[in-house]
């Protein structure tokens, strides 16, 4: 059975980049996407938006919807502080199995939670099943399509607190029309737009801050 796009990208990162150096796991997943197959990581011109937006936010927890190869869970655990956490969710159980490992070999896998599952199922279960609280910082990342109903499914659960910073990936390419209406006509988010590039591609892509009000 040949093997999938994701599992080549794995296996280059396990032949290629150092064990427990998540910079160097970031850079070898950015060549190989730059130079053999194009794949939906965020990244490194996105990256470090993501990068600021993350350490400005300085969050405990973190979620990310949408885990794909692990790359931003990686990207995202590597700036968090010393006893934060990452909660990422995959529904695919092809890409949860490629990220668990690459999450491992980058060494940051006692900062990330990878629950398995879609995300309208996980979302409620956060609070009593997960321990958590509140989310300090979401990272959307996942079908486009489910930006708005996540967002809504978030407050319905009472999972943001007043500065509870949200960031979109995507705005422009493949594109979240949609949340982009929502959440820039909702008076409870205080939006920003962020100009980029689609990953490894010259082709404009942006993403979108959304900074929860209470
Ligand atoms: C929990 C849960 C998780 C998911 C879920 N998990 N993983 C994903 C992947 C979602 N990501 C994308 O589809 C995506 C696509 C493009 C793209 C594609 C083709 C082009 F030509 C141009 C751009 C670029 C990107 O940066 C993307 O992020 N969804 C779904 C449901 N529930
Ligand atoms: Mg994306």
């Amino acid at each position: 059975m040949n093997q999938s796009k994701e599992q080549r990208i794995l296996n280059f990162v396990l032949q290629n980049a150092v064990r427990g150096d998540p910079c160097s796991v970031l850079d070898t997943i950015d060549q190989y996407c730059s130079q053999k197959e194009w794949a939906m990581n965020v990244g490194n011109e996105k990256g470090l938006i993501l990068d600021k937006t993350v350490e400005e936010a300085n969050p405990s927890v973190a979620l990310e919807l949408g885990t794909y190869c692990g790359y931003s869970a990686v990207r995202i655990a590597r700036v968090l502080k010393a006893g934060a956490h990452l909660l990422t969710v995959e529904f695919n159980p092809e890409f949860a199995a490629i990220a668990k490992q690459m999450i491992e070999f980058a060494g940051v896998q006692d900062k990330v939670k990878l629950l398995e599952g879609p995300s309208e199922e996980i979302i409620p279960q956060l609070k009593k099943k997960y321990e958590v609280d509140t989310v300090d910082f979401v990272f959307l990342d996942h079908w486009k399509d489910r930006y708005t109903p996540d967002t809504i499914l978030l407050q319905e659960c009472n999972l943001l607190r007043k500065g509870s910073v949200l960031l979109a990936d995507n705005v422009i390419v493949p594109g979240a029309p949609e949340f982009l209406n929502y959440i820039r006509n909702n008076p409870h988010f205080q939006c920003t737009n962020y100009p980029s590039r689609l990953e490894y591609m010259k082709v404009a892509d942006a993403m979108e801050k959304a900074v929860f009000l209470g």
